[in-house]
C-alpha cells in the first residue's frame, strides 16, 4: 500500500510502531465492521470539523513557506481540497444526523484536538516549510491508506460515505500530490540523499509525533 512517495515511506517505517497503533486503531476497525457506535462517529465528526479549520490554516502557512510556483500550487490546491471538499462531508453528514451548521460551527474544541492542530502550527511557524510538511504528512496520508483499505476490507456499509471520501480518487490524488510535495521539497532544500543530512532525523521525529497525536485523536473519538 503506497504511492505516496519515497520519503513518506522512510519516515513511516522510522514511525513503524505509532504508525500501526494510527490506522489501526480500535475506532477505524469499529468504522470498518459497522461496530463504532454512532454517537461515538457523530463527535469524532464534529471535532474533525474544528480539527479541519486548522489543519486548512497550516496548509494556508504552507503557501506562506513556499519557494516555488510549483510548491505554492500543491500547498493552495490542498487548502482548496480541505475547504470545499472534505469539509463538506462534515457538514452533510452532521446535517443528515440532525446537527445544524450552527451547532456544528460551534463545537467546543476538545484538548487532544487543540494540541494536534496547534503543534502542526507551530511547527511550520518556527521551523521551513519541511518543518510543517514532516507534521501535516502523517494525516493526509493516513487516511490515504484507512480509506484505501477500509473500502478493501468493510464488512458493513455503516460508514461506507465516510471510507469512499477517503478511498476516492479524489482524496488518493491529493494524497499522492503531497508525496511529490515532500520529496522535491526536501530535494530542493537538503539535496537527493536528504536521509543522510542532519536534519533527516528530527523531521522523522516530528512525524512521529503527529503520529502519536493522531492515535490520541481516535482515542478521544471513542470517549464522547
Ligand atoms: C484527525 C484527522 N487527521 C487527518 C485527517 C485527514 O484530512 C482528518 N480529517 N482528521
Amino acid at each position: 500500500m503506497n504511492g505516496y512517495g519515497k520519503a513518506f515511506a522512510l519516515m513511516r517505517d522510522a514511525a513503524q510502531g505509532p504508525w500501526r497503533d494510527y490506522t489501526r486503531h480500535a475506532f477505524v476497525e469499529g468504522l470498518k465492521d459497522g461496530t463504532l457506535p454512532r454517537a461515538a462517529f457523530l463527535h469524532y465528526l464534529r471535532q474533525d470539523y474544528v480539527f479541519l479549520i486548522h489543519f486548512s490554516r497550516a496548509w494556508a502557512l504552507a503557501v506562506v513557506k513556499s519557494e516555488t510556483h510549483a510548491e505554492m500550487l500543491a500547498a493552495s490546491r490542498t487548502v482548496n481540497g480541505l475547504i470545499s471538499e472534505e469539509m463538506q462531508l462534515h457538514i452533510g453528514i452532521c446535517e443528515a444526523a440532525g446537527i445544524s451548521q450552527d451547532e456544528l460551527f460551534a463545537t467546543p474544541e476538545r484538548p487532544e484536538n487543540l494540541a494536534y492542530t496547534r503543534y502542526v502550527l507551530e511547527a511550520g511557524y518556527s521551523g521551513d516549510l519541511l518543518d510543517l510538511l514532516a507534521a501535516l504528512a502523517p494525516c493526509v496520508m493516513g487516511y490515504g491508506e484507512i480509506g484505501t483499505r477500509l473500502a478493501a476490507e468493510a464488512t458493513s456499509d455503516t460508514y461506507r460515505d465516510w471510507i469512499n471520501a477517503y478511498s476516492s480518487s479524489e482524496y488518493q490524488e491529493a494524497c499522492q500530490a503531497v508525496g511529490e510535495l515532500l520529496d522535491s521539497a526536501l530535494t530542493r532544500r537538503l539535496g537527493a540523499d536528504f536521509r543522510t543530512t542532519p536534519r533527516w532525523d528530527r523531521l522523522c521525529q516530528t512525524f512521529r509525533t503527529a503520529t502519536e497525536l493522531e492515535v490520541n485523536f481516535w482515542q478521544m473519538g471513542l470517549t464522547p
